[in-house]
């Protein structure tokens, strides 16, 4: 199956996803507009992080297209998808050890964006001051905190300069307080115009953002709409918080 439909910044069609014997991600259709911001949930184990590493390219699917603005993308890798706008963040934060926080954003913004020095310096600068950390830019980012280590790696995405931005879990381990800082930083991306997936397991964190809720359940989507009539559905309320309506 072809995966462009009309209009649609990132489109995922027939996606399968086994690892071995292992299936977990089955028949994933997924299409979204250019600035929608789209939030995921579902149980542990459910396939997410897998659907955002094959939409991202750090996993080929096992079957299925997948197309970015228009063209297939199936056989890029994630370098060349980033180059293109699609960036994703990681669940665990992967900064560069024995690095400033500036120097992880600025090898971001000079390798994921290709940008040239004097600009990759700008872009790196104007990330961090969006994510609240010019404070902290000179710090080795192994030094840093929870908090500041999720901001970094908000930063490191922004300064690859998404078109569509692909979060997992940005506010995982943080407290309502400071999940709702990154909310706000969030907001501001889509008043630019960023598009936004967002996993995660924090649902009232995700609903300030989110204008339509995935749920997904062993590698398949179960639901797919208006938040509040995802989270009433009661195939999503059994699958996802454990009982209630079959
Ligand atoms: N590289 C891998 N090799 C083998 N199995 C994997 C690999 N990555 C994920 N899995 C398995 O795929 C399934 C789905 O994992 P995934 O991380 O995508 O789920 P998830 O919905 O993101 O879960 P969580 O909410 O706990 O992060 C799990 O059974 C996991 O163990």
């Amino acid at each position: 199956m072809n995966a462009t439909p009309n209009g649609a910044i990132l489109s995922a069609a027939g996606i399968h996803k086994r690892f071995g014997a292992l299936v977990v991600l089955e028949d994933i259709d997924f299409a979204m507009g250019a600035e929608e911001a789209v939030g995921i949930v579902g149980p542990n184990g459910a396939g997410k992080t897998t659907l955002l590493s094959v939409l991202s390219g750090a996993y080929p699917p096992s079957a299925g297209t997948i197309a970015f603005k228009g063209d297939d993308v199936t056989a890029l890798p994630a370098t060349q998808r980033c180059r293109l706008g699609l960036v994703r963040t990681h669940q665990v934060p992967k900064p560069f050890g024995g690095m400033t926080a500036f120097e992880n954003v600025f090898v971001a913004a000079s390798h994921g964006a290709g940008l040239g020095r004097d600009e990759a310096y700008e872009e790196a600068l104007g990330s961090l001051k969006l994510c609240g950390m010019l404070s902290v830019a000179n710090r080795r980012a192994e030094t840093l905190g929870l908090l500041d280590r999720k901001r970094l790696e908000l930063a490191r995405a922004l300064a690859a300069k998404p078109t569509l931005l692909l979060l997992d879990e940005i506010g995982g381990g943080l407290t309502d307080g400071e999940a709702g800082e990154l909310v706000e930083t969030i907001r501001e991306l889509r008043r630019r115009g960023i598009g936004i997936v967002w996993i995660e397991h924090i649902v009232h964190v995700l609903l300030q953002v989110a204008e339509r809720l995935i749920c997904m359940d062993a590698g398949k989507i179960i639901a797919d709409g208006e938040p509040q009539a995802v989270m009433a559905d009661p195939q999503v309320i059994s699958a996802y918080l454990g009982g209630g309506p079959k």
